[in-house]
């Protein structure tokens, strides 16, 4: 069994010893025949292909050069096996490599990786995660934070925390990249919680930057939205403003787009599993969602929370993509209101469940805001019809007049971006007149940037994050040395 007081270059010299030894001594006869199995299968494809290989997919030929000279210095096809490399250490590799590592991991009996005292893993990205030494440490190479959300109201030292995993802030010790790390136990984790983020790619799912497994729970590297939830944002600021709404609909709209034509059930949409940045919000979360192999999805068991459950789901008979639509409609009225659909009308007091009433009672139009705009009105029960078969789609509410607002119903920081747009063109017509090159120069590059913001409410967030209070605090540079 692997002492806890080896040095790291006598476990790195026992390696395969030791390795051997903890199999035996903590795996069930099942996991030796399994990992056995592999053993054999991966030296076969070694030998076929003169080496260990990585798999391109998802990388670019920068990366994949990368791997070939990794592959190289490191020696990875003289290594005793896979099966222990991967148990054993870090590696850069493919989302391919990511995922059977989870895989084997998650069906490896937790006990048999309890005396695992370094990290192991997968790294996607190579940009952000800079291993040193074949090593990436945890409290090393990467730093955890608690999340310092400042939101007014609120203690410092906050961790983000679901059911089974808590979210830190991370951020890597050379490249400085802050990143989220969501842990969760080895026992709760399952390959499903990182296969979707690892598989799909979308500007509006939180990328995943890599895997590793340290002092038994799983590390989850992935973009940071360190604006904090939507959830955070309305516990702290209240209702938020139908521009705001519209922004982060559109967001969340077009990373269901994406999910949806991949035909997959997120499962989960609702404030806390949509973050913010300062130019886009995220869907974070992927732990219930599934890929439908047929029309409809039979689920074996009820997949969401509660009060923002679609009718259809409740029922367990069958449902579709829709069901994330049905709750995308639960989470506007929640943003309009502060609370989520029902709980006004029905306090949580007095009514442990809400199933039966969903059941009976959906859609909950009763709960959408009063001063909510006609078209946004409209825009929920599109969302939130009962019969999923009607319910738009996300390409469908895309389009709707509600978050496509003409320009004159923009929010004042649009009208201000339009006005300063049109006083640039015009001082820029007039220079360009003068031939002032100079200046023009100067108006141009303003311009530019002004430009790149139009259409995201850059601004606003900005200004919000002010009025909230909203800091991240991050770790003093000094840490770092
Ligand atoms: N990438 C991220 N960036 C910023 N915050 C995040 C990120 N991922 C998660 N969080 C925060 O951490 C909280 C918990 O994360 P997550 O929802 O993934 O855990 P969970 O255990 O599956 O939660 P639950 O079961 O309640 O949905 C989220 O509500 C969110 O506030």
């Amino acid at each position: 069994m692997m002492s806890e007081q080896l040095t790291p270059s006598i476990i790195m010299n026992n390696r395969f010893g030791h390795g051997v030894e903890l199999l035996l001594a903590h795996m069930n006869m099942e996991d030796i025949i399994t990992a056995t199995e592999r053993l054999y299968q991966l030296e076969d494809e070694q030998e076929e292909e003169g080496g260990l290989s990585f798999e391109e997919e998802g990388l670019s030929q920068e990366e994949m050069d990368d791997n070939e000279e990794l592959g190289d210095s490191e020696g990875s096809g003289s290594e005793p096996n896979e099966y222990v490399k991967a148990a054993d250490g870090i590696q850069y590799g493919s989302v391919t490599d990511l995922l059977s590592f989870v895989n084997r991991v998650s069906n490896m009996q937790s006990a048999a990786l309890k005396h695992t005292s370094e990290e192991v893993g997968v790294l996607l990205n190579k940009k952000y995660m800079i291993m040193k030494n074949g090593r990436y440490q945890i409290n090393m190479d990467v730093l955890l934070f608690p999340w310092k959300l400042t939101y007014k109201n609120r203690g410092s030292g906050l961790i983000p925390k679901g059911s089974f995993g808590k979210v830190h802030l991370a951020q890597d010790a050379v490249s400085r990249k802050r990143m989220a790390c969501k842990l969760i136990s080895m026992e709760n984790f399952k390959a499903a919680d990182v296969e979707f983020q690892a598989r799909f790619h979308h500007e509006n799912i939180a990328e995943l930057y890599g895997v590793l497994l340290y002092d038994h729970s799983i590390h989850l590297f992935m973009e940071a939205g360190e604006g904090g939830s939507v959830l955070e944002k309305l516990e702290s600021c209240g209702p938020m403003r139908e521009f705001e709404i519209i922004w982060v609909t559109k967001q969340v709209l077009r990373g269901l787009e994406y999910l949806h034509s991949h035909n997959i059930i997120h499962h989960d949409i609702k404030p806390s599993n949509i973050v913010l940045m300062s130019d886009k919000a995220v869907l974070v979360d992927f732990g219930l969602s599934v890929q439908m192999t047929e029309e409809i999805y039979i689920p074996r068991d009820l997949r969401g929370t509660e009060m923002y459950m679609s009718p259809e789901l409740v029922l367990c008979r069958g449902h579709n993509t829709k069901a994330d639509i049905y709750s995308l409609g639960s989470t506007i009225i929640h943003m309009q209101t502060g609370s989520p659909p029902w709980v006004r009308r029905y306090p949580r007091t007095a009514y442990p469940s809400y199933l039966y009433i969903i059941h009976k009672q959906a859609p909950p139009l009763e709960d959408i805001a009063e001063d909510c705009s006609l078209t946004m009105r409209s825009f929920l029960k599109r969302a939130m019809e009962r019969n999923p078969a009607q319910r738009s789609s996300a390409s469908e509410l895309l389009k709707e007049e509600a978050i496509n607002p003409p320009r004159e119903d923009q929010p004042r920081c649009w009208s201000l971006d339009s006005a300063l747009e049109e006083v640039t063109l015009t001082l820029l017509r007039q220079q360009s007149e003068n031939h002032d090159t100079t200046q023009e120069s100067s108006l141009c590059s303003e311009n530019s940037g002004h430009i790149k913001r139009k259409g995201s409410l850059y601004i606003d967030l900005g200004a919000l994050s002010g009025v909230c209070k909203l800091t991240v605090t991050g770790p003093p540079s000094s840490e770092y040395g």
